[in-house]
């Protein structure tokens, strides 16, 4: 299902400021559909500090985030955002299945049905396996899943590439290609090189 293409983000002279230090400060971007912003910077540079300001998460010192031209504090926002944080957010007491159900309540159908999601980052057949007896690269792909089977035109992706294998990095590539080539948008982080040559990414460099 291709998505509409007007949608946009914007950071707004945004600051974050942690125990009196400046993480950053006037930090102006804008994100249209179809395109990618990549974060970077060393550790403890703020870069999850503004993922969890464009989430909501937290305030902004300074500034503002909008979404499609308004201030975002609306329900819309969220519905068409979705994250994955460092905790792949999916619950280890539940099966796979059962994860993908939840998240599915929760939002809107996206492209994929649960078992073309499974089948997509190479789970299919662990269904019924609890999640805490997952590997680590599988619960990304399972938080990855997520993103497939509900309609979120904004992701945001912390560290994404975590615990992959070079198959699921590629895989991750490719998703976040199509993603973008059906007018979603990402908002990302990564320690690594990313290889999204059809995408046009934009570059944050935090110090
Ligand atoms: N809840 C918090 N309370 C106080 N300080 C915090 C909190 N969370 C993060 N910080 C501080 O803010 C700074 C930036 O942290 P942040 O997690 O945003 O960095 P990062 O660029 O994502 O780092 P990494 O590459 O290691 O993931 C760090 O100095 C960190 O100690």
């Amino acid at each position: 299902m291709a998505h509409q293409s007007t949608h946009v983000l914007e950071g707004i002279n945004l600051s974050c400021i942690r125990d009196d230090r400046i993480l950053f400060e006037n930090l102006n971007f804008k994100l249209p559909a179809g395109q990618a912003l990549l974060l970077e910077g060393k550790n403890g540079s703020g870069k999850t500090s503004l993922l969890r300001i464009l989430c909501g998460f937290r305030e902004a010192d300074e500034g503002q985030v909008h979404w499609c031209g308004v201030a975002f504090d609306d329900f819309q926002y969220h519905a068409d955002m979705a994250y994955v944080g460092h905790l792949d957010g999916v619950k280890k007491e539940l099966t796979v299945l059962e994860n993908l159900k939840v998240s599915l309540a929760l939002g809107t159908p996206g492209a994929y049905s649960i078992p073309q999601a499974l089948a997509k980052v190479q789970l299919s057949g662990y269904d019924d396996a609890l999640v805490q007896t997952l590997s680590a690269g599988q619960k990304r792909r399972l938080s990855l899943a997520r993103l497939l089977i509900t309609n979120n035109i904004l992701w945001i992706l912390d560290e994404p590439f975590t615990s992959l294998d070079k198959q699921g990095i590629a895989l991750i590539e490719t998703l976040m290609t199509e993603h973008c080539a059906n007018g979603g948008m990402i908002v990302l982080t990564s320690h690594h090189d990313i290889a999204l040559p059809d995408v046009s990414v934009q570059h944050i460099h935090l110090s």
